[in-house]
């Protein structure tokens, strides 16, 4: 199989080092990680431990989105805002039975992608894992997590080939409710990227989890007036969750502990947006949560004000200031 990854970042580069492994991979990319992938491989790293190395030359890595020719499967892994253009850029080069899988954050990049590639199979993965890049070729994966496709003839190669790897990919019929649930999840990295402290500590301090909590109940609103019912993707059901959230921070760490690991480099996507001076995805996620809440008459205050702070905080660049747990829960006054 020849799979092209359309975005050499945090995790394309994670998932294709791991694909490397058992088909032939093509990551496209900006310079500067096509550049030190080319010179040094990959290497990936795990809160567990684990080193993988990819050596120079295993895998092409190109900025030309030419290298997309001849591929079965392209996965997506740019940031939301930019997929759009991207998949134009491969579109000339794609097989008319080339499979798409987006395996990025949000609920609406896979139709994004279907209004470019019409003709094509376009699919729903999702990665419930962070990555932190610590050089453009190094990466380190800070959580626990794993990688999720639907369950779907179109992707069965995909998914044999990457479970006889380290990164399997974990097969879903429910996949709409698998990205619901993870943008429950995703509406932490606005609070991880304020704070401008690692998730660990973030999810150590009951009053910002009090906003991750607040952002949530009025998802879980939206997403009742709906009719989605988020899929359970550990042993904490999502209804349950923001629940759990507010318990003191003893019970919370020790409940958390079953759910997810998390080691100290963990952040967000969002924090390494902010970091580097990019628009966020902010819309994606919080902001998707206004967007449903006007359309069903669901109030969304909590996200609406995590939404200003976030484009505040794009607008100030780096080196703005950076939010106190009860500063924030102050913001989006929750009272609770
Ligand atoms: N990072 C994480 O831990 C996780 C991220 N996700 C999701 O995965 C998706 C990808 O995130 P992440 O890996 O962090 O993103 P990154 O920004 O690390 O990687 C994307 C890369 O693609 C590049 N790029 C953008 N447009 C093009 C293009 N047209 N051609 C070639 N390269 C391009 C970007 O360059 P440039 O910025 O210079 O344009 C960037 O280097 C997002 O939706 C995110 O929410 C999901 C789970 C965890
Ligand atoms: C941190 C994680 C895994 C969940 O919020 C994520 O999806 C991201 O960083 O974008």
């Amino acid at each position: 199989m020849r799979a092209a990854v359309l975005g050499a970042g945090s995790i394309g580069c994670v998932v294709g080092a791991a694909l490397s492994e058992t088909a032939e991979v093509r990551l496209i990319g900006r310079p500067r990680v096509v550049d030190a992938v080319r010179e040094h491989g990959l290497r990936v790293t795990g809160y567990d431990g684990s080193e993988h190395r990819v050596p120079a030359g295993t895998l092409e890595a190109t900025t030309h989105a030419a290298a997309a020719e001849g591929c079965d499967v392209l996965l997506v892994t740019v940031k939301s805002g930019a997929t759009q253009e991207a998949v134009r850029e491969v579109q000339p080069y794609l097989r008319p039975d080339t499979v798409v899988v987006s395996l990025q954050n949000g609920l609406r990049n896979t139709d994004r992608i279907r209004e470019v590639l019409r003709a094509h199979a376009v699919l729903a993965g999702m990665v419930s894992f962070n990555v932190v890049q610590t050089d453009p070729a190094v990466l380190h994966r800070a959580t626990s997590g794993e990688v999720m496709v639907a369950d779907d003839p179109a992707v069965a190669d995909l998914a044999d080939l990457a479970s006889r790897t380290w990164l399997p990919f974990r097969t879903r019929t429910d996949m709409v409710e698998v990205q619901y649930a993870k943008l429950l999840l995703n509406l932490m990295n606005a609070v991880v990227a304020l704070a401008d402290r690692p998730l660990k500590e973030c999810l150590g301090e009951r009053d910002y989890r009090r906003v991750l909590a607040a952002c949530q109940r009025e998802a879980l609103a939206v997403f009742a007036a709906q009719g989605v019912r988020p899929a359970r993707l550990g042993p904490i059901p999502a209804a349950a969750a923001a629940r759990v959230l507010t318990l003191p921070d003893a019970l919370f760490t020790r409940l958390a502990a079953a759910q997810l690991q998390v080691d100290p480099n963990a952040r967000s996507s969002m924090w390494d947006d902010l970091q580097r001076g990019r628009t966020t995805e902010i819309e994606e996620l919080q902001g998707a949560v206004v967007q449903l809440g006007a359309e069903h008459g669901v109030a969304t205050p909590a996200c609406a004000r995590m939404v200003e702070l976030v484009h505040d905080a794009e607008d100030a660049g780096p080196g703005r200031g950076a939010w106190s747990g009860p500063g924030l829960l102050a913001e989006v006054a929750t009272g609770r």
